[in-house]
C-alpha cells in the first residue's frame, strides 16, 4: 500500500505490524535473511515497516542509499541510537562529545589507522605475531579455528594498536575485559544502556578497569618521553585544530572504540573466510597458487606491504566472504531533514523527518541485477575483469558501510586477514570438519554459530 502525501511526493508503501507478525514463522523457518528479502521482493527498494508504534523505513541498494550514506550529519545521523556506546567507551568521545569534536576524532583514527604509511609499520608486527603463534603448533591435529583466530587477531590488535606495554605484561587481562565490554552489548542494553543488569555492571567494570591499565600506559609514556610505533602512540600525538592535544581520558576511548570496532568484525571475518575457503577446493588452489607465485618474487622472508597489496586472489576471497556474512546485517540512522529518494524504477518517495531509515547490509549485498547468482560463493565477482561492485555504482557493496561514516579500519582490516590467510596457504594444508556453519543472529555482531573444527598438516 502506498501512502498519499500532501507534497508532489508519496510516503514510502507501508508494512503494518500485523503483516511483520505474520512474518515469524517464515524467520523462523527460512532466517532472517531471506525474509528480508522476500520483503524486498514485495515492497520494492524502499518501504516502511511498522511495529508496536515504531517504524523504520528500509533503503535498499545504490540507488536510495546515496544520501544515507552521504548526507551531512546535521540531516541524517545516527542520532542517539549510538548511546548504547558511551557506557562501553566512555564519555570522552564519539557519542559523549558534539559534533565537531566528534569529526575532528573521526581524523585522529583515519590518521592513526588507515594512512598505508601506518599500514606499511604494522606489517612486520602483523607476520612476527603470526609467525610466533603458528610456530607453536604441531605437525598436524586438530583445532576450533574460530577460538583460534579470535585469539591470534586479540594479540596482534593488542601489539599494532595498543602497544607493546599491554602485548607484553597484560594481554590476557586486557583480552578478557574486552571480552566482557562485548558481553554487555545486547538487545537491552542496545536499547536502555543503563539499566542496572548484572551484564551492564559487567560491562561498566571492565570499562573502569581497561580505562584505568591504560591511562596508566599513556601516563608513563608520557612521563619516561617514551615513544613508540603504535595506534595508541598517534592518538597520544594527535592535535585538534585550535592546537590543543588529545587528553588521557579521550586517548583512551579512543583506542578502546577502536579495538573493539575491529575485534568482533575481523575475527568473524577470518572465520568466515576459512570455511568459505575450505569449502570451494578451485578457489582454495587458486589462492595457494597466488601464494607461490608472489613467494617466488618476495621471498618468504621479504613479505611487506606491497607484497600483500598484490594479493588481488586472497582480497578476493576475503571481500567475498564478507559479501556473503556482512558482520552488520544493517546500519541504521534517524533522519534530521526531510530527503526524497528516487528507485530504480523511476518511483519517487519522501523519507520524512523524525524517520527512522535503515538500510539491510545483507540484502544490499545480494541485488541480483549487481551480482550475478547472489547465492554462489564466487571471489572472481570482483576481480578487475568483472568489478560487479563498481559497476553497480557506488554503494552496492557495504560490508564496510560508506560515505561519511564507513569503515575506519577496512584497509587494516583486510591487511591482518590477509597476513593470516596468506601465512595458512604457504604452510598448511587444512581440512574442515565442522559442517559448514550457520549464523548466530543473536549476537550484536553476526557470527559464524558453534565450532568450526579443521584438521591441520604442516606443508611447510
Ligand atoms: C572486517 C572487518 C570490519 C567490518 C566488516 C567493519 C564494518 C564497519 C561498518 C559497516 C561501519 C559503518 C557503521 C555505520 O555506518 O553505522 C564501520 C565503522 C567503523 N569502523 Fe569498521 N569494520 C571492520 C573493521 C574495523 C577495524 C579493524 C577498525 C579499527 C581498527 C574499525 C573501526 C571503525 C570505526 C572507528 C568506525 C566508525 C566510523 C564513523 O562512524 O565515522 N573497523 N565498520
Amino acid at each position: 500500500r502506498t501512502r498519499r502525501r500532501t507534497s508532489h511526493h508519496q510516503l514510502p508503501p507501508s508494512v503494518n505490524g500485523i503483516a511483520l507478525l505474520r512474518l515469524l514463522p517464515a524467520i523462523f523457518k527460512k532466517g532472517i535473511p531471506a525474509v528480508m528479502n522476500d520483503l524486498y521482493i514485495k515492497y520494492g527498494s524502499v518501504f516502511t515497516a511498522s511495529l508496536f508504534g515504531a517504524s523504520i523505513t528500509l533503503l535498499i541498494g545504490p540507488e536510495v542509499t546515496a544520501h544515507f550514506f552521504q548526507g551531512l550529519d546535521s540531516e541524517i545521523s545516527h542520532g542517539n541510537m549510538f548511546e548504547f556506546t558511551v557506557p562501553m567507551f566512555g564519555k570522552g568521545i564519539a557519542y559523549g562529545r558534539d559534533m565537531a569534536t566528534r569529526n575532528e576524532q573521526k581524523r585522529f583514527n583515519v590518521e592513526a589507522v588507515l594512512k598505508p604509511s601506518r599500514l606499511t609499520s604494522h606489517v612486520s608486527i602483523m607476520l612476527q605475531e603470526v609467525e610466533s603463534y603458528f610456530s607453536k603448533w604441531g605437525k598436524e591435529g586438530i583445532v576450533d579455528l574460530k577460538v583460534e583466530l579470535e585469539r591470534l587477531l586479540m594479540l596482534i590488535t593488542s601489539r599494532c594498536l595498543l602497544g607493546k606495554e599491554v602485548r607484553e605484561d597484560m594481554f590476557d587481562e586486557v583480552n578478557t575485559l574486552f571480552g566482557e565490554l562485548g558481553n554487555g552489548l545486547n538487545m537491552i542494553s542496545f536499547l536502555y544502556p543503563y539499566l542496572p543488569t548484572p551484564a551492564c555492571r559487567r560491562r561498566d567494570r571492565a570499562r573502569i578497569r581497561l580505562t584505568e591499565i591504560l591511562s596508566n600506559v599513556v601516563v608513563s609514556r608520557k612521563r619516561s618521553g617514551r615513544v613508540e610505533e603504535d595506534t595508541l602512540q598517534r592518538l597520544m600525538d594527535s592535535r585538534y585544530k585550535d592546537g590543543r592535544s588529545t587528553t588521557v581520558e579521550e586517548v583512551v576511548a579512543l583506542i578502546i572504540a577502536l579495538v573493539f570496532g575491529g575485534k568482533h568484525t575481523s575475527s568473524h571475518t577470518s572465520t568466515w573466510t576459512g570455511a568459505r575457503l575450505l569449502s570451494h577446493p578451485t578457489v582454495l588452489k587458486a589462492a595457494i597458487e597466488e601464494q607461490e607465485r608472489i613467494t617466488q618474487k618476495y621471498k618468504d622472508n621479504e613479505l611487506d606491504y606491497n607484497s600483500f597489496l598484490e594479493m588481488v586472489t586472497l582480497h578476493c576471497c576475503i571481500k567475498e566472504a564478507l559479501r556473503m556474512h556482512p558482520p552488520a546485517p544493517a546500519l541504521v540512522r534517524k533522519v534530521h531533514k526531510s530527503f526524497t529518494v528516487q528507485t530504480r524504477e523511476g518511483k519517487h518517495y519522501e523519507i520524512p523527518q523524525e524517520h527512522i531509515v535503515a538500510t539491510p547490509i545483507l540484502v544490499n549485498n545480494n541485488i541480483p541485477y549487481i551480482y550475478k547468482d547472489p547465492q554462489v560463493y564466487d571471489p572472481h565477482r570482483f576481480h578487475p575483469d568483472r568489478n560487479e561492485d563498481k559497476v553497480g555504482g557506488k554503494f552496492s557493496y557495504t560490508s564496510f558501510g560508506g560515505g561519511r561514516h564507513g569503515c575506519n579500519g577496512e584497509a587494516y582490516a583486510y591487511l591482518q586477514i590477509k597476513v593470516i590467510w596468506s601465512h595458512f596457504l604457504r604452510n598448511f594444508e587444512l581440512e574442515l570438519i565442522s559442517p559448514f556453519p550457520k549464523t548466530d543472529w543473536s549476537r550484536y555482531a553476526a557470527e559464524p554459530k558453534g565450532n568450526l573444527f579443521v584438521r591441520y598438516k604442516r606443508t611447510a
